[in-house]
C-alpha cells in the first residue's frame, strides 16, 4: 500500500512481485477499486511484476471536483508508471479501465506490451446515459443508481444479502465518492476510441463475461473487430466482473495470453 501525488491528486497503488519480471498494471472499472483484482492477481504474481491503482475518486485515491477527463486518467496512468520506474506494461483494463487502457495505447503506444480489454468497449453509453446518471449521483447519491448497476455487473443468483462478498463489492460502490462516480462518468460520456482505437498495433486479448449487462458480448465482438490480430473469449457464467465472479477462468486466460505474448 502506497501513496503518491501525482498530476496534483493522491494516488493509492500498490507494486507487488518481482522487479525483474515483466509489468503488468490493472485499471479498474467505473465504482470499483484495485480490490477486484485481488484473486486474478494472485495467480499471476510469481511471473510479472504487477501495478495495481485507484483511479482518481475512487478507492482511497484523492477525489479532485469533477468532472474528468479521459486523458485525465491517462495521465495519471502515465504518472504512475513513472513515479515506480516502469517503462512499459502489458495493460489489463476492465470496462472504463479499459477504456484507459485503449487511450494510453493510442498516445503512448511504446509503453505498451499488450492490452487485455475486459468487459469494455470503444464507446459505453451515450450522452443520455452518462449525464442521468451524473444528474442523479449529482441530486440523489449513488444509492440512488446501486440496484441498476448491480443488476447489470452481477447474475441473478449472485445478488443475494446471503452473499457476503456481493454485500461487500455493493458496498465499494456505494462508497465511492459522488465526484469520483460523475466525474469518470463524464469521461465515459465523452470519450469516443472507435477510429483510434482501429489503429492500434498492439497484441490484444478482449474478455468478457456471457451475461455481462453493461459491456455484453456483441458490443465486445465488436471491440475485437476494430484491432487488427485481436483474440476474443467469452467467460462463462460472469457478468460485468469476471475478475469478481469466474476469477479462476479470467486469471488462466489472461495468463495463457500474456505467457504466448510477453
Ligand atoms: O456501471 C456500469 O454500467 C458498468 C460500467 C460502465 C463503465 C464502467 O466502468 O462500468
Amino acid at each position: 500500500m502506497a501513496f503518491a501525488r501525482l498530476n496534483g491528486v493522491v494516488i493509492h497503488h500498490e507494486v507487488r512481485g518481482d522487479p525483474s519480471k515483466p509489468a503488468v498494471v490493472f485499471s479498474n472499472s467505473l465504482g470499483c477499486d484495485f480490490r477486484i483484482w485481488n484473486k486474478v492477481a494472485a495467480e499471476l504474481a510469481d511471473d510479472y511484476r504487477l501495478v495495481l491503482y485507484d483511479k482518481r475518486g475512487h478507492g482511497l485515491s484523492e477525489a479532485p471536483p469533477q468532472p474528468y477527463s479521459m486523458d485525465d486518467h491517462i495521465d495519471d496512468l502515465v504518472a504512475l508508471l513513472d513515479h515506480v520506474g516502469v517503462d512499459r506494461a502489458a495493460v489489463i483494463g476492465l470496462s472504463v479501465g479499459g477504456m484507459i487502457a485503449q487511450g494510453l495505447a493510442i498516445r503512448y503506444p511504446e509503453r505498451v506490451t499488450a492490452l487485455v480489454l475486459c468487459d469494455t468497449a470503444h464507446k459505453i453509453g451515450d450522452d443520455a446515459l452518462w449525464n442521468m446518471r451524473i444528474e442523479t449521483v449529482n441530486t440523489k447519491g449513488i444509492s440512488a443508481l446501486t440496484d441498476s448497476i448491480m443488476q447489470r455487473w452481477f447474475m441473478p443468483e449472485y445478488r443475494t444479502p446471503d452473499n457476503p462478498d456481493f454485500v461487500g463489492y455493493t458496498a465499494m460502490l456505494t462508497r465511492t465518492t459522488t465526484d469520483g462516480y460523475a466525474g469518470t462518468s463524464a469521461a465515459l460520456r465523452d470519450t469516443d476510441y472507435t477510429e483510434l482505437t482501429r489503429k492500434l498495433k498492439v497484441p490484444t486479448l478482449c474478455l468478457g463475461g456471457d451475461h455481462d449487462g453493461s459491456t455484453p458480448p456483441s458490443l465486445m465482438r465488436e471491440l475485437a473487430s476494430l484491432i487488427e490480430g485481436s483474440e476474443y473469449t467469452v467467460i462463462e457464467n460472469a457478468g460485468h466482473l469476471p475478475c469478481i465472479d469466474q476469477p479462476a477462468r479470467t486469471a488462466s486466460v489472461i495468463s495463457d495470453f500474456l505467457g504466448r505474448t510477453l
